[in-house]
């Protein structure tokens, strides 16, 4: 035999062996779960029977019950979870090897890689290591030769004498091989070559050291990420995750105590699956938009970020039409935080009109008495709390006066005519009033309502300028005072008030929401503004954070990196890194080297892409629409039959995006993704360019780009962002002149 059928033998063996324990421990737990499903069963006969006879009250009936439903749903979580996990690994229970001495000793370990870890625990041999184990790290990180890794103990040194591969599907061995590098290109180009799937898929066969780095980071409260198009920035904020909570096992870190903010519901379905797979359930996926919703609770109307943009988009087309975009600017600028935090206390130290506060003759607190109370409040009391106290103190110090007064209020009605009967109860009713009456007149000055506050800082003549004296304010600041108090009045903000709103009702208030998260991860990074941060730092401050963006993918802001300086400064952290990726792995060279030229002069970055090749992107003229519609379905038909299962038409808004798909449907299969709706499910769709980010298909085919269509920088970054979604096939239709950004 040569040394590769010993080996290939050798490997067969192993993989038997190892199937065979998985399969033994399958048996095993199944067994042990029916065991402990019976003994519930019991326990739960027996309690049904006899709690009666011991439990003595409701109350400890209710706790009883409580107590088996606990452990009930622990033993089961549990249980099937190891279930779920091993049965996943029958299919492949590892894709990786190296055989390594660690330092000191003499002996050799092969330290097998896959999905989770296997051992057995009566000999205490490992069949598998979990990619997130820290020795697997040399794995990700290390070619043969002398290696070492983090262990909660410290740095483990050794030598790496062998790194091998496996393709291991259906239990079956595919193939394997001997790599000295660290992940061969080879094995990557073979992943990437594959068709995308309607959900996106886990990366740990192939994870690439720079990426291995930022999910394992252990030692910074603030990760920063500026990956460019495709590099694995969602990838590796999901397995960051799954190797945080792997981690969490030491630390106490649990999946309901991390939240992953993305940028709408159709991306978060996209990425659902991934965590599962991993093996990780319940982490709490959120949009901006359902924070909104959760703390201001609809009070404001419902614009959403998709409206914004929606809405942004058409006003460009106006020329000069810049009224929304720089309001837009200004309400999630820093400038307007400062604004807002001079509104709070302008209103703490001038707005609030203490009085005196007399009750029946007596004065119970002067208005002086009452403001040095409020303002030497004990620190980190927000405002509407150190009223109510004040309130509560008033109320508390009236009762007994009003019990006094009550007495002389009966002495009153028995000696007035017509209320002989009803002494008692008409003395009560004039006293309720009274308390009434009192009640009000305090809470003029107790209560404090941040929706009116936030009116008051654009109706109140003069005051946002006096507010702003020092900072620069938007030409147009008299159009955005008009604008947005007309659209208070009319209860229908826009959306970019909603941060400042949400800001300052937080900071009236208090953060009475949402507690607990102890990571936040925030994807697409550079759509979020300042004050949109100011509120993740309220509402998560204790959480360490992973923030990962591409700036040239902001929607609707210049490209400008100062804001990973900002959310640093902002979410003020201890320990903070900033880490730039940038190797794309989505799109082939071809599409790669098109959308770096479509950044334009000036704007190029380092980039350098995974060596995958394919078509040159197509840049097509048709003389009308209809030409374009029927060169899409020939299109959709073509690449069908070579394979490519999804097929995206990319349209620059949703009104476009809705009247080519109303055209095209009545010839050929398609869906149309809308904002709000769930899943992007495979084959041919229309989608607006907003709603593909972080999004990617086997085909894009851009709509329409004509020298009217796009033609400023933000049409360009649009066009960036529809164009970088395409793993194999680009093709850009345009009706008369092409844009000039082509
Ligand atoms: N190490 C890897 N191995 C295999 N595939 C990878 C790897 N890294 C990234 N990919 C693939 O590259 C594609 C892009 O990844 P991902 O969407 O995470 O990138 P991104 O930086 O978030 O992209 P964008 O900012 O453009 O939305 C995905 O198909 C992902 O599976």
């Amino acid at each position: 035999m040569d040394s590769y059928q010993e080996n290939h033998q050798e490997e067969i063996e192993y993989l038997k062996k190892t199937l065979a324990f998985i399969e033994e421990e399958v048996k095993k737990e199944e067994k042990n779960l029916e065991e402990k499903k019976s003994d519930l069963i019991a326990a739960k006969k027996d309690m049904y029977e006899n709690t009666v006879h011991i439990a003595s009250d409701f109350e400890s009936l209710v706790d009883i019950n409580l107590h088996l439903m606990q452990v009930n749903n622990h033993i089961s979580g549990y249980d099937t979870r190891r279930i779920k996990n091993l049965k996943k690994m029958i299919n492949s229970p590892y894709f990786g090897r190296f055989d390594f001495i660690e330092k000191g000793f003499n002996e050799k370990e092969k330290i097998y890689i896959g999905l989770y870890n296997l051992m057995d625990k009566n000999t205490g041999e490992v069949y598998v290591y979990d990619w997130r184990a820290p020795i697997s790290s040399v794995f990700y990180r290390y070619e043969l030769g002398e290696v070492m890794y983090d262990t909660p103990a410290g740095v483990s040194r050794g030598d790496v004498s062998l790194k091998r591969q496996y393709q291991i599907r259906d239990s079956q061995l595919k193939y394997f091989f001997d790599c000295s590098v660290r992940i061969t290109d080879e094995i990557l180009q073979e992943v990437l070559s594959h068709n995308t799937s309607a959900k996106m898929k886990n990366i740990i066969e192939t994870i690439q050291k720079e990426q291995d780095v930022i999910i394992r980071d252990r030692d910074h409260e603030l990760l920063i990420v500026q990956g460019v198009a495709g590099s694995g920035k969602t990838s590796i904020a999901l397995h960051r995750i799954a190797f945080l909570l792997y981690e969490g096992l030491n630390t106490n870190l649990q999946s309901k105590d991390v939240i992953i903010i993305s940028p709408n519901s159709v991306f978060s379905h996209y990425i659902s699956s991934v965590l599962p797979e991993l093996g990780e359930e319940n982490v709490r996926q959120s949009i901006f938009d359902d924070l909104v919703l959760e703390v201001l609770q609809g009070r404001f109307g419902k614009e959403t970020r998709e409206m914004q943009l929606e809405a942004l988009i058409h006003s460009r087309v106006k020329i000069g039409d810049e009224g929304r975009k720089k309001s837009i600017d200004f309400k999630g600028s820093r400038v307007f935080k400062k604004i807002l935090d001079r509104l709070l206390w302008h209103y703490a130290h001038r707005l609030i009109e203490f009085e005196d506060v007399y009750y029946n003759g007596t004065i119970l607190a002067t208005r002086q008495q009452l403001k040095n109370r409020f303002l030497h409040n004990e620190i980190g009391i927000p405002m509407a709390k150190q009223l109510n106290k004040i309130e509560t103190i008033l109320l508390q110090k009236v009762h007994p006066l009003q019990k006094k007064r009550l007495k002389r209020l009966e002495k009153i009605v028995e000696k007035s005519e017509g209320h002989e009967f009803e002494i008692k109860s008409f003395s009560r009713l004039l006293a309720i009033k009274q308390a009434v009456a009192f009640r009000d007149r305090i809470q003029k000055f107790t209560k404090v309502d941040y929706g009116d506050l936030y009116t008051q800082l654009f109706k109140n003549r003069g005051l946002l300028h006096k507010l702003a004296q020092g900072l620069t304010l938007p030409e147009n600041i008299n159009e955005i005072i008009s604008t947005t108090l007309q659209n208070l009045e009319e209860g229908q903000v826009h959306y970019e008030d909603y941060a400042p709103l949400l800001y300052l009702k937080l900071k009236v208030e208090g953060n009475n929401v949402v507690s607990g998260i102890k990571h936040v991860v925030i994807d697409e990074a550079q759509d979020y503004t300042p004050l949109q941060y100011e509120v993740f730092k309220i509402l998560y401050d204790n959480a360490t954070y992973t923030v990962l963006g591409d700036i040239r993918q902001a929607i609707e802001k210049p490209i400008d990196y100062s804001l990973y300086d900002d959310v640093s400064e902002i979410l003020n952290k201890g320990k903070t890194i900033k880490l730039s990726l940038n190797k794309g792995y989505r799109s082939t060279c071809e599409i790669n080297a098109f959308t770096q030229k479509l950044l334009g002069e000036g704007n190029q970055h380092d980039y350098c892409s995974i060596e995958r090749y394919g078509e040159e992107p197509k840049v097509i003229q048709r003389e009308t629409l209809e030409g374009i519609d029927q060169s899409i379905i020939a299109d959709i038909g073509n690449y069908t039959q070579q394979g490519y299962e999804s097929v995206a038409i990319i349209c620059k808004t949703q009104k476009e995006a809705e009247k080519v798909f109303s055209r095209l449907k009545k010839s050929v299969q398609l869906t149309l993704i809308k904002p709000q709706e769930g899943e992007v499910i495979k084959g041919a769709l229309v989608i607006p360019t907003y709603m593909a980010k972080g999004l990617e298909f086997d085909v894009v085919i851009i709509y329409d780009v004509n020298k009217e269509n796009y033609v400023s920088d933000f049409d360009r970054q649009l066009l960036y962002i529809g164009c970088t979604r395409a793993l194999h096939r680009l093709v850009i239709y345009h009706k008369g002149d092409k844009s000039p950004l082509i």
